[in-house]
């Protein structure tokens, strides 16, 4: 055992479990196998284990034979889980994933994924709905990422929690892979028993920096195979940098959050904020820095690197989430000062960190990226032209549902091979749903802002054209908007007008000539 393991294995069961060769634990995995990884945003997932077994896979050449119904709270690392579906590794998945050849199999229906609110995921894992076709309601398998196991047999675990506690108490094996290239995060994490209904406690959170829970997470010990060492940190990629489009979006929203401050709506530290993933998520939270707030708290679930900075000067007092996943560069500059940053950082399991009883009870400001919104307020987070899976759901409607500020934040347009702005993020129709004209009160594209509240949906549609729409579609949406109006009145059905067999034209536009502008409707 290296000196470094030893002082990271405090506790003398799980010492006398530790494996030294990883490749010892490949024979326990047959195909078809329930696997639980921990992992949230690709970082804090396990690796020595999944890269073990997508070699021996690559060297005996048995892609698509040996494979797995995976879960991993959201999302694994792109040198595991990519590995993974590369090598046709991967037969289930839930409930979010990112990298191109995960979506790659799920949409050419080698995996079949299932998407789901990421508070949901863990207690639906615990009720065993995820399992209910095996003869014994469990997971084989939990590999799991700590960065400490305590004197009393705690996993302190990395950089997330996400569905960790859950996956180690639903699983028949653990293994543990304690990383050494990361420090020990005790300390940062706060993770609560939660039991499950009809007589659950409430999570008694009413501030952000509220502890219900321990430090870390417990499991039976005799359910532990092995605990092999971790010897490289969570492989990152940079982000994509703002540019001139996220930064108009972010002023907008800033612009907006200081009028509602100045009508006595928000209070001058704002409320609670959470943020979605992506490079206009970063320039928000970047656009935050020279703005007049002060004293901010964060309850979101994924802490990405334009926080550090709000952190370190302290206009941030606060924040907490389910995973740190930040660059290469920003991880060095997290651990450089990593003492400093543990006073304002909490980890929290995803079922709390998503909860929709505590991000009611905080009012936070929810803003997250959509794939489209439609001139109503429906948006789709999830399938291009309703179809393409991306990355999944995620916890955009854990917040968008139940947050005091619903915000979805998107680019106008986006460019396609032939037509630099030829898709348009405003349509007439969402061409799949996962946040409801119910869940937002603000769309924000770098046009401007529309909002919605207390609007009824004609009076949406015309804020969001007006407001929002690029002006390359601003007339085509309006047509579409009168010509609808029309039509439905003539039946006395005009409260939120459609053509249903127009409602697509602009998609099917898309697919045919390579851009949604329509000559007419
Ligand atoms: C873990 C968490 O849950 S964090 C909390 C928030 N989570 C979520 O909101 C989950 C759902 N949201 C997401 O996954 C992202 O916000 C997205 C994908 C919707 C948008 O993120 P962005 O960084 O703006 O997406 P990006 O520019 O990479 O586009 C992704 C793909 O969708 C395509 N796309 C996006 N919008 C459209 C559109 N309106 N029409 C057609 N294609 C589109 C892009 O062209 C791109 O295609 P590619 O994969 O072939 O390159």
């Amino acid at each position: 055992m290296s000196s470094l393991l030893k002082s990271r294995v405090l506790n003398k069961t799980f010492q006398d479990k530790i494996v030294q060769d990883v490749r010892q634990l490949i024979p326990y995995f047959k195909n078809g196998d329930y696997v639980g990884w921990s992992g949230f945003t690709g970082v804090g997932y396990p690796k020595m284990l999944p890269n073990a077994l997508a070699d021996y896979v690559e060297e005996n050449k048995l892609q698509g034979q040996l494979r797995f119904k995976l879960f991993v709270g959201a999302s694994g690392g792109a040198d595991t889980e990519c590995r993974w579906a590369n090598l046709n590794m991967i037969e289930r998945r839930s409930p979010h994933q990112v990298g191109k050849p995960i979506a790659k199999g799920i949409n050419e229906n080698r995996i079949q994924f299932f998407d789901k609110h990421l508070s949901m995921f863990p207690q639906d894992l615990l009720y065993g709905y995820y399992t209910r076709n095996k003869s014994k309601n469990s997971l084989d398998f939990a590999m799991i990422e700590a960065s400490e196991i305590t004197e009393d047999g705690g996993i302190v675990p990395g950089s997330s929690v996400g569905a960790s506690p859950e996956i180690l108490s639903m699983a028949d094996k653990v293994i543990i892979e304690v990383n050494t290239a990361i420090p020990s995060f005790k300390g940062l994490h706060d993770i609560p028993v939660v039991d499950n209904p009809p007589h659950r406690k409430p999570f008694e959170v009413t501030k952000v920096d509220d502890r219900i829970g321990k430090t870390a997470m417990y499991v039976d010990p005799s359910k532990v195979i092995a605990v092999v060492e971790a010897n490289y940190m969570d492989k990152t990629g940079p982000n994509s940098p703002e540019d001139a489009v996220s930064q108009r979006i972010a002023q907008h929203l800033v612009d907006f959050l200081h009028h509602e401050t100045k009508h006595g709506r928000l209070p001058d530290n704002l409320h609670p904020l959470q943020s979605g993933i992506g490079n206009i998520a970063n320039a928000i939270i970047g656009g935050l820095r020279d703005s007049p707030f002060k004293d901010l708290e964060v309850w979101t679930e994924v802490l990405q690197d334009a926080f550090l900075p709000l952190l370190e000067n302290g206009k941030v007092r606060f924040a907490t989430a389910t995973s740190t996943r930040l660059s290469p560069e920003g991880f060095k500059n997290f651990y450089a000062n990593f003492d400093h940053y543990k006073k304002s950082i909490l980890l929290r399991p995803q079922v709390i960190s998503n909860s929709p009883e505590i991000i009611r009870r905080l009012g936070c400001i929810a803003m997250n990226t959509p794939v489209e919104v439609d001139i109503y307020a429906h948006a789709n987070s999830t399938n291009v032209l309703g179809s393409r899976m991306l990355n999944g759901l995620g916890g955009s409607a854990d917040f968008l549902r139940n947050a005091k500020l619903s915000i979805m934040h998107t680019p106008s347009i986006r460019p396609t091979k032939t037509d630099p702005s030829g898709i348009t993020c405003i349509v007439p129709m969402a061409t799949h749903v996962d946040q409801t004209e119910h869940d937002l009160d603000v769309i924000v594209t770098e046009q401007g802002f529309a909002d919605l509240r207390g609007l009824s949906p004609k009076e949406r549609a015309y804020e969001i054209i007006n407001k929002c729409a690029h002006p390359d579609y601003k007339p085509m949406l309006l047509d579409y908007l009168d010509l609808s109006t029309k039509y439905c009145l003539r039946r006395g059905a005009a409260h939120e007008p459609h053509m249903l067999h127009k409602a697509f034209k602009m998609h099917n536009n898309l697919v045919d000539n390579g851009t949604m502008k329509i000559d007419s409707w």
